[in-house]
């Protein structure tokens, strides 16, 4: 764990693995693992007043608007100064990282370039439990008990635009709003990106940018890792 402040974001289409990449720095790095679906599922359940904006607009499958995103998220990040972190889910928009960086300052920036007949695959096969958000792949990451989650044991789903025909003009409008945010974290020199099919073949190369890059946050000079594509 650093002594100072480490925050990553991670970015990628849906299904790109950007929350099992995550769960996977947090744990192994002993950050805290921030995904800004939970951060909304919280707020619905509370009934605050932008969950229940938020709630609108995750009903009609639309992204909720910035605005309220930001007033979501930003609060809460001001308020963890001495959590180093990674962020998953936000931003997905210019509007918000350009609202993230007027809030904190990132050491690394993963972006996750699957295959689009990857992402279909893996997305055919995920199912959720709604209530907590929890993820699970039929192959990858199956329940211990076929079409229940693990601690609830209540029946998982599948969500509609995680079909095939949805996930296509999911793609394509990911790409419109992400290609300004990466273009700005490349312009500041902190975009790392990785391609592959697999998750577990990606990691490796996640994990050691991340090791030579947490001695530097403390303090140490390090050398980047050869597998890492400064981009
Ligand atoms: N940064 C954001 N901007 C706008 N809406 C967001 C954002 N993060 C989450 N949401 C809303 O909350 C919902 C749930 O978030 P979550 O990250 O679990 O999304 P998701 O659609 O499953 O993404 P992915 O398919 O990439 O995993 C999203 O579908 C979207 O409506
Ligand atoms: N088969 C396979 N499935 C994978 C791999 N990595 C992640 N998955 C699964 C887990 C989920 O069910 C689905 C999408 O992963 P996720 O971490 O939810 O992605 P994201 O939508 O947060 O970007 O794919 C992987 O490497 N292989």
């Amino acid at each position: 764990m650093a002594n100072r402040i480490f925050r990553a974001v991670v970015l990628g289409p849906p299904g790109s693995g950007k929350g099992t990449i995550s769960a996977r720095i947090a744990q192994s790095f002993g950050l805290q693992h921030l995904s800004s679906g939970d951060f909304v599922r919280e707020n619905i359940s509370a009934s605050t007043e932008a969950g229940i904006l938020a709630k609108t607009y995750i009903d009609k499958d639309l992204l909720v608007p910035d605005c309220v995103m930001t007033c979501l998220l930003l609060p809460r990040l001001e308020q963890m100064t001495r959590h180093s972190w990674v962020l998953d889910g936000f931003p997905r928009t210019l509007a918000q990282a350009t609202a993230l960086n007027d809030t904190c300052s990132l050491d690394v920036v993963i972006s996750l370039n699957i295959p689009l007949e990857t992402l279909k695959e893996r997305l055919r096969h995920r199912w959720i439990h709604p209530a907590s958000g929890r993820v699970y792949n039929m192959e990858f990451n199956p329940p211990q008990v076929h079409g229940m989650d693990d601690i609830s044991r209540e029946p998982l789903v599948q969500r509609d635009e995680d079909k095939p025909e949805a996930l296509v003009a999911r793609l394509r409008h990911y790409k419109d709003i992400a290609k300004p945010v990466i273009d700005l974290y490349r312009s500041k020199g902190i975009l790392h990106s990785f391609s592959g099919t697999e998750t577990n073949k990606i990691w490796p190369y996640i994990n050691s940018l991340i090791t030579g890059k947490i001695p530097e946050v403390q303090g140490a000079s390090q050398t980047l890792p050869l597998h890492s594509q400064e981009q």
